[in-house]
């Protein structure tokens, strides 16, 4: 045998790497990193001032004890909650409760009319309508200005409407009955020599100070800005409240200039001397300089001594001196936007928002505050019928009738839509009473618009609120701040075209704790943008649709063709 042939078959060459071969490391999956939470997506960006807001649940209250009473945080005085649980009033509203305590601190330098080292925060409320905002702001007014000697105006309270203004001074007035405040309104409606005559005390001397009959005034903003430009001695200087009611409607566009001149007013002159000077030019007033050789000691504003014409004292305090005028701004839909309320030049605002949302949920809070989801009144209920124009005034006779409803207020678009509406109810009235069939009494129903003049208005208004007037038929006119408590029902019959409306609408009624039904036509080609209007709002699921069937209107349809005949003809005459 071939002894290569024993030889052993040669190993099968292996390709070995140079180093043995070892576990190779493991990492952890690629994964998504947690997600910020709401909240802190919420914060982010955030004006500082909304993130610390006092987010207030709808549900809190406290309790007002009586006079002699220990007082456990409301910061009333004994004669304040005397007069209050006098008119029933036995409790703070959840807006009431955070406000007056942050506006009547205990501490008396806090109170004090003039603050001019240390000017008071101003404050911004967001709370539902009818939540008692006028009293948050009305009681600790008339708390701090009844400490005053002499009368000079010291609060000033801006309204969008002369409605509004009337309404505001009867508040006023009763809360502070036996206070000895004076209150005066401005509004266009007396004439101006009129209104000046109750404003200033005196006309023909010239006083740096001003001079003022009135401690609080209630007013429209283009009357304001006519006694500011127009009436000797009107003066803003001493104010040490100014209420902007309604404030996202006045901060609208078409309002915004009255805004400038108020400041400007409650601020001082920078330049004193140019100040002078041009009093001294005006040919309005008698130059004061010579008239009065010194102003009366405490005729000017602390923040305004540097006007007197005397050389600087020397003092140890050399600290500037602000105007103590604390602005405070309120409404159901006020706006989160820091840019849109940058026109007022707010001091350290603090916010003070009446929120529906899970008090736990703070992250879910600040998200309904930052996206503006306003909170509805708890007994508000809330319904949309989506029907055909031809359907539309039958739905509503239906709505009427069939829930008897006597205490409403139905808005519509226009005075026009709203003065045809009033007739074509009328109509239907007359003509279903002359019917034999039917037995049911007629709703007495009266438009409120624009076209008439405001002492009808104020008359109709007054047999709305005595309840002679059982449906106002009225445009948006009063969709804002009128608080008339009886207001069973609202309906919309031509369905608002934005979101705040619609709150304002529907906030007429279910107002302080008590029941309310808001009901919503919506024609067909409308309810797309309806809808889409409450989802943005997030507010779609409380908008319950109700339907109506042919049986039930169809008794109503011979009626309804008759008043519409009448009608055609009517407009066809005029
Ligand atoms: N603490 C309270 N106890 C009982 N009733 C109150 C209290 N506070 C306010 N009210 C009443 O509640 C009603 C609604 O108040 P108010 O008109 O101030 O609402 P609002 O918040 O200003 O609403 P809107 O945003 O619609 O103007 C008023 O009739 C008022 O007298």
């Amino acid at each position: 045998m071939h002894s290569e042939s024993l030889a052993p078959p040669p190993a099968p060459s292996i390709q070995r790497s140079p180093t043995p071969q070892a576990a190779l490391p493991t990492f952890p999956l690629p994964a998504l990193p947690n997600p910020p939470s709401k909240a802190t997506l919420a914060l982010q960006g955030l004006d500082k001032a909304l993130v610390d807001a006092d987010i207030i649940s709808p549900s809190k209250t406290l309790h007002i004890p009586p006079d002699g009473d220990v007082d456990r945080g409301t910061g009333l005085s004994e004669k304040m909650r005397k007069r209050l649980v006098d008119l029933g009033i036995t409790e703070l509203f959840a807006v009431q409760t955070s406000l007056l305590p942050f506006l009547l601190p205990s501490d008396p330098m806090h109170r004090a009319l003039y603050q001019p080292y240390n000017p008071p925060r101003d404050v911004c409320v967001s709370a539902p309508t009818g939540s008692g905002k006028t009293l948050a702001y009305v009681v600790p007014i008339v708390e701090i200005l009844s400490s005053r000697i002499v009368t000079r105006l010291r609060a000033l309270v801006v309204l969008p409407t002369r409605d509004l203004v009337m309404q505001v001074r009867e508040t006023f007035e009763t809360i502070s009955k036996g206070r000895g405040l004076k209150i005066g309104t401005a509004t266009g409606q007396h004439s101006f020599p009129h209104e000046q005559a109750q404003l200033v005390a005196d006309h023909s001397t010239s006083l740096q100070g001003g001079s003022s009959k009135v401690d609080i005034l209630i007013c429209t903003p283009g009357r304001l800005i006519d006694h500011l430009k127009e009436t000797p001695n009107f003066s803003l200087q001493h104010l040490r409240f100014l209420v902007v009611d309604e404030a996202d409607r006045l901060l609208a566009q078409s309002f915004q200039d009255w805004l400038m001149q108020v400041l400007a007013a409650t601020r001082p002159p920078k330049n004193p001397l140019k100040h002078i000077l041009k009093d001294l030019a005006s040919t309005t007033l008698t130059p004061r300089l010579e008239t009065t050789s010194s102003p009366t000691p405490d005729a000017l504003a602390p923040a305004f001594l540097h006007l007197l014409p005397y050389p600087d004292v020397p003092s140890f305090i050399t600290e500037r001196k602000a105007a103590s005028c604390q602005k405070l701004l309120f409404s159901a839909t006020l706006t989160r936007d820091p840019g849109k309320i940058a026109a007022l030049e707010l001091r350290i605002p603090k916010y003070f928002i009446v929120q529906g949302s899970n008090p736990d949920e703070q992250g879910d809070a600040i998200l309904d505050v930052v996206t503006e989801k306003f909170t509805m009144p708890d007994t508000l209920k809330e319904h949309m019928v989506i029907c055909s124009a031809y359907e539309k005034p039958l739905i509503f006779f239906h709505l009427v009738h069939a829930h008897k409803i006597t205490n409403a207020l139905v808005f519509t678009k226009s005075a026009e839509s709203t003065n045809r509406l009033v007739r074509l109810l009328d109509f239907f009235q007359n003509a279903r009473s002359t019917s034999e069939t039917s037995n049911s009494k007629n709703i007495v129903v009266q438009a409120y618009s624009s076209d008439l003049p405001t002492t009808e208005r104020k008359a109709v208004l007054d047999k709305f609120k005595s309840q002679e007037i059982q449906i106002l038929v009225c445009s948006d006119l009063i969709s804002r701040g009128i608080d008339i408590s009886h207001v069973s029902h609202v309906i919309s019959y031509d369905s608002p075209v934005d979101m705040r409306k619609y709150v304002h609408r529907v906030g007429r009624t279910a107002r302080a704790g008590r029941d309310g039904d808001a009901w919503t036509l919506v024609e067909e080609q409308e309810a797309r943008h309806f809808k889409l209007m409450m989802k943005d709002a997030h507010h779609l699921s409380e908008v319950k649709r109700l339907r109506i069937g042919e049986k039930e209107l169809a008794p109503l349809i011979p009626h309804y063709e008759t008043a519409l005949s009448h009608l055609k003809d009517l407009y066809s005459r005029s």
